[in-house]
């Protein structure tokens, strides 16, 4: 952003001008969510059972290095399906699009995240965001032996981080021990020659990604480290290849939300993902990374009150990525700058 407090100016009277009405913006939408009382905490695997049903972060991370945030940011929870889109960029980056398309699709399913299902004509799973092509996608990861694959998957998200990565273990073995769904599903794969390395082993690395632990002020950096073009905006480290942005945030946009993912791009209209544990992300290019974390979820597995902060985050600041009347013809009025200034002004990238 050039003038930091540009995505706090529009035309809505409600927004916020200025960064103390931004945090009395998101203290008055904390306040009024969070008397919410739908929804359940997901019980599937036992350890997202222990989760308080009160929890509730928010938070805003820019691209140029500051942090807004309201509520329960720092309790640690499991990152769970959140972390399929950064596996996702790994595998991007060991095998570039056209590889990684040809395992897995890009086609948003209207099914359930745990659904076994794969695409009737090609066998692979339909997307990297549901359970069954993020296991595929983890199997494609690099590396001479499982630690080393874990280790670049630890690494891979201490850039995205910021700091070192945890797995909870707990979470990890009790996942392992119930997770027969997922298991089912990995069996099918082989059965089509679609996973790439053995059952067990992808498996038990994909339970270990979801075991990764994070907070809600975690995953908005996170966010908007995708926000900055792959580039972590508090330690300028580079999370993933600025070449991929693209391909991550266009599979989050039409697949992010399951099953909600029409209805979510119809009101939020931003590239988004949710996970069991009860955290959605969302990221408004170039700009920032928000992330909501409350466990109780609504029936496909999408935190209730963070769909419903997003919801009005998102009209509040006109951050609908196809809203007209938000900023976004940077293109148009940099051609329009640089046509009155005389040099080429279209940024490239
Ligand atoms: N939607 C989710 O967050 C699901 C992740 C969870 N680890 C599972 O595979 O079931």
């Amino acid at each position: 952003m050039t003038n930091p407090d540009d995505f706090l100016s529009g035309e809505d009277p409600q927004m916020a001008r200025s960064v103390s009405e931004l945090q009395a913006f998101l203290a008055d939408v904390h306040q009024r969510h969070a008397c919410l009382r739908e929804g359940a905490v997901a019980t599937y695997i036992p350890e997202l059972a222990k989760a308080n049903p009160d929890w509730f972060g928010i938070c805003i991370a820019t691209t140029d290095g500051r942090v807004f945030e309201i509520g329960d940011t720092q309790p640690n929870f499991t990152v769970q399906s959140i972390s399929k889109v950064f596996v996702h960029g790994l595998a991007l980056e060991d095998h570039g699009r056209d590889v990684l398309l040809s395992r897995v699709g890009v086609e948003p399913t209207g099914d359930a995240f745990n659904a076994i299902v794969l695409d009737e004509a090609s066998k692979r799973p339909y997307n990297p965001m549901v359970n069954a092509g993020a296991i595929a996608t983890t199997s494609l990861i690099k590396g001479a032996d499982p630690t080393e694959r874990l280790n670049r998957l630890l690494a891979m998200f201490r850039n995205y981080m910021g700091h070192e990565v945890v797995i909870d273990v707990a979470s990890y073995i009790s996942e392992r021990a119930t997770g027969d769904r997922n298991r089912a599903m990995a069996y099918l794969m082989r059965h089509f020659g679609m996973l790439q390395s053995e059952v067990e082993e992808s498996l038990d690395l994909y339970f270990q990604q979801c075991a990764v632990m994070v907070n809600c002020r975690d995953l908005a950096v996170m966010a908007a480290t995708l926000a900055n073009r792959g580039i972590n905006p508090m330690t300028g480290d580079r999370a993933v290849h600025a070449r991929y942005i693209r391909d991550i945030l266009s599979v989050m946009s039409s697949c992010g939300m399951y099953n909600f993912a029409g209805e979510w791009g119809y009101k939020v209209g931003l590239p988004a993902k949710s996970g069991v544990c009860g955290g959605i992300i969302a990221v408004v290019p170039d700009q920032i990374g928000i992330a909501v974390f409350s466990p109780p979820l609504d029936e496909r597995g999408n935190s209730v009150r963070g769909v419903k902060v997003f919801e009005t985050i998102s009209q509040a600041f006109g951050l609908h990525l196809f809203d007209s009347s938000r900023g976004c013809n940077h293109f148009l009025e940099n051609l329009m700058q640089a046509e009155k200034s005389g040099t080429s002004g279209v940024e490239r990238g």
